[in-house]
């Protein structure tokens, strides 16, 4: 039988991802972030990067651009990020080595949950494969997850082979609002994890060539659950006023 020492294939992977999870808590308690380098080896890496960059390639990707109005409705709006993105199930065709990262981001953060008693990560969003086109595109100061709306952790894969900081687009972290930012280096198979709450201020500096990354967020479910059930509330709120707002007295407040 293919006992190898003792252990199993299986074995060994369970302990490989043991061992890299009590390291990620143990460096996100500290710090408030971690990142991995070589997470999955250079061939899987391209082979990632190869269907993103086909992404780019088919147009897939949209404007991911959120503007903050200055509030008074005027349209000088400014841009806070230049980023373009596609949201990703996995399930696309072309996609496979993709969900290969999500599956295994996926089973690192299960044994990361393990060991994190604050949180009880089940569920994930899509992966958002974004892309800073260069030309100093760039993503201002910003917290991910500012007001609980249910994900606790960033995880972002980076894509970028041969990146130099002469670049630029480095990922300026400010981790407990530091004044001097944690400058990462968005280099080819890093994997950086942060929580995602206020506690990690973070940018992207302006990217002076195509900058590739995929970012999965987990949800803490209890978090989640309030956020959701505020959401509905808030959904049924604006129904009734909507209802009061044409005349209509159906659903009126009491
Ligand atoms: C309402 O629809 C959307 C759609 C997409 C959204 C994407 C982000 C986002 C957040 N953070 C980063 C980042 O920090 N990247 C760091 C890095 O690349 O190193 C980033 O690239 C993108 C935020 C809000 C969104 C809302
Ligand atoms: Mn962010």
């Amino acid at each position: 039988e293919n006992r190898l020492n003792g252990y199993t294939p299986m074995d060994l992977l369970q302990n490989r991802f043991f061992e890299r999870a009590e390291f990620v808590v143990d460096t996100l308690r500290k710090q408030g972030y971690c990142y991995l380098d070589d997470f999955h080896g250079e061939d899987i890496a391209l082979k990632i990067l190869s269907e993103v960059k086909n992404l780019h390639h088919r147009e897939k990707f949209t404007d991911g651009e959120l503007v903050s109005s200055n509030g008074n409705g005027s349209m000088l709006n400014k841009k806070i990020r230049d980023d373009k993105i596609a949201w990703i199930d996995g399930k696309e065709e072309n996609c496979q080595a993709i969900s290969h990262h999500m599956t295994t981001v996926n089973t690192l953060i299960r044994f990361c949950n393990g060991l994190i008693e604050e949180y009880d990560i089940e569920h994930r969003t899509k992966a958002m494969v974004a892309c800073y086109p260069g030309q100093g595109t760039c993503y201002k100061r910003h917290v991910d997850n500012p007001n609980k709306d249910g994900r606790c952790i960033t995880t972002l894969y980076y894509l970028n082979p041969g990146w130099t900081e002469e670049k630029g687009g480095m990922l300026n972290l400010y981790p407990g609002g530091s004044e001097e930012p944690v400058k990462i280096l968005p280099r080819l198979d890093r994997l950086l994890l942060f929580w995602s709450d206020r506690r990690n201020p973070h940018e992207v500096a302006p990217s002076h060539d195509v900058r590739y990354a995929i970012t999965l967020w987990y949800f803490d479910k209890n978090e989640r659950a309030r956020f959701r059930k505020k959401q509905e509330e808030e959904e049924r709120k604006k129904a009734i006023f909507s209802g009061q707002e044409n005349g209509s007295n159906e659903g009126g407040g009491n």
